[in-house]
């Protein structure tokens, strides 16, 4: 059995593309796994890292406005079909699989166009440019949220939910707090700003920290890579330095135990986090990104915010001293945690990787 697998960009497109991967290894020992994406994007680095053998395609995104630089990109999508093409050539996959992000465009076209099985899945309740073209030319479209179908072609639709990778859903229950330095028993905060970082929320969370303090509550602060500097500096220069309780990294590579380590998440509210919050059940402030295709994060955010799983914060209306107060009596009010974690977890769809490996394995059978 050989599975292509293309997803890229950010974190939220390749770690289901990561969890759909170990399912099929968990299933099918002796499969062949070949992830396909581009040297721009966090692949590079979390694909290997995982264990997984990744090659590279030129691609770049095509921009809505029309300008000198949508030619050269063009010229790239063409660059990096021929690429893709040569890759599955060589590999000979049995199906391939996009899990979004426009590295997936060439990849899949090229594979449906040489009669290669091909599946898509769609994290978003609003799918995105690459998924929504590409959805005309492969077999499945697996969608996370009912709410998509009605983008992509009836027939070839099927509701999965987001894989949410397994080292997560195992360690549902567990407290790794000690795995931080961090006191077992004392509140923990987890802040992420998505698999890149958030300059605002990352502004937050500084506003926040002498709060925390104050109040003795632990944080885990994820900055994301490109902002970690930053963050340090404006710290020493409100000098706040070696608190025992403030944990503050760049990127985890184990976010299950940074996951299970919190009794409240602040965060970004991209697809793939927020399946992994829900499968796990954990109260949150969600922020979403005002910067992404037809406002989805704000989507997701309000559909746990309507479900009693979470607050949502509107980035354009956040006050620091007002939403600081906020976080603290949330924290602090044990009643409404345990009330949000179990609507959390209610809405969790944690069997989407199981889906999926069968939808891949209907059409290998097909070939016997
Ligand atoms: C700005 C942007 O375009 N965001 C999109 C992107 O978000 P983004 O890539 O930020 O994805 P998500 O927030 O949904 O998920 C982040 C993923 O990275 C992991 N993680 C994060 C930080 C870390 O230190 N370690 C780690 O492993 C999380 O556990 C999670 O698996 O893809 C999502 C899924 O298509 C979309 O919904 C988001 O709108």
């Amino acid at each position: 059995m050989k599975v292509l697998i293309s997803g890229g960009g950010t974190g939220g497109h390749i770690y289901p593309g990561i969890a759909i991967a170990k399912k099929i290894l968990e299933k099918n020992p002796n499969a062949k796994i070949l992830f396909v994406g581009t040297q721009n994007g966090l692949e590079k680095k979390l694909v290997p890292n995982e264990g997984f053998d990744i090659k590279f395609i030129t691609v770049e995104g095509l921009n809505k406005k029309i300008s000198l630089k949508t030619f050269s990109a063009i010229k790239k999508v063409f660059k990096g079909f021929f690429e893709a093409s040569k890759i599955i050539e060589q590999f000979k996959p049995d199906i391939v699989i996009g899990t979004g992000g426009y590295v997936c465009g060439p990849v899949v076209l090229a594979a449906s166009l040489k009669g290669i099985p091909t599946v898509i899945h769609e994290q978003n309740a609003i799918p995105g440019l690459t998924n929504k073209v590409l959805s005309h030319f492969v077999n499945k479209v697996a969608i996370t949220f009912k709410d998509s179908e009605k983008y992509f072609p009836k027939n070839k639709v099927v509701l999965t939910g987001n894989p949410v990778r397994e080292n997560i859903l195992n360690k549902i229950g567990e407290n790794n707090k000690s795995k931080w330095g961090l006191d077992p028993s004392k509140s923990t905060i987890l802040a992420v700003g998505g698999s890149r970082g958030a300059t605002r929320l990352n502004d937050f969370v500084i506003s926040l920290i002498p709060k925390l303090i104050e109040k003795d509550i632990q944080l885990i602060f994820i900055t994301g890579e490109r902002e970690y500097d930053r963050v340090l500096k404006t710290l020493k220069q409100k000098n706040i330095k070696d608190y025992k309780g403030i944990v503050i990294v760049p990127y985890v590579y184990n976010m299950d135990d940074a996951l299970t380590s919190c009794d409240l998440i602040i965060s970004r509210a991209g697809a793939t986090i927020i399946s992994e919050i829900t499968s796990l059940g954990i109260p949150a402030i969600l922020i979403p990104s005002p910067n992404v295709a037809n406002n989805h994060q704000e989507y997701n955010a309000l559909n746990l915010e309507q479900n009693g799983a979470a607050i949502v914060i509107k980035e354009a209306q956040i006050n620091d001293e007002v939403f600081s107060e906020q976080v603290i009596n949330l924290i602090t009010n044990k009643e409404l945690l345990e009330k949000m974690s179990f609507n959390s977890r209610k809405m969790a769809m944690v069997d989407a990787s199981e889906k999926i490996y069968e939808i891949i394995v209907n059409y290998l059978k097909k070939d016997d």
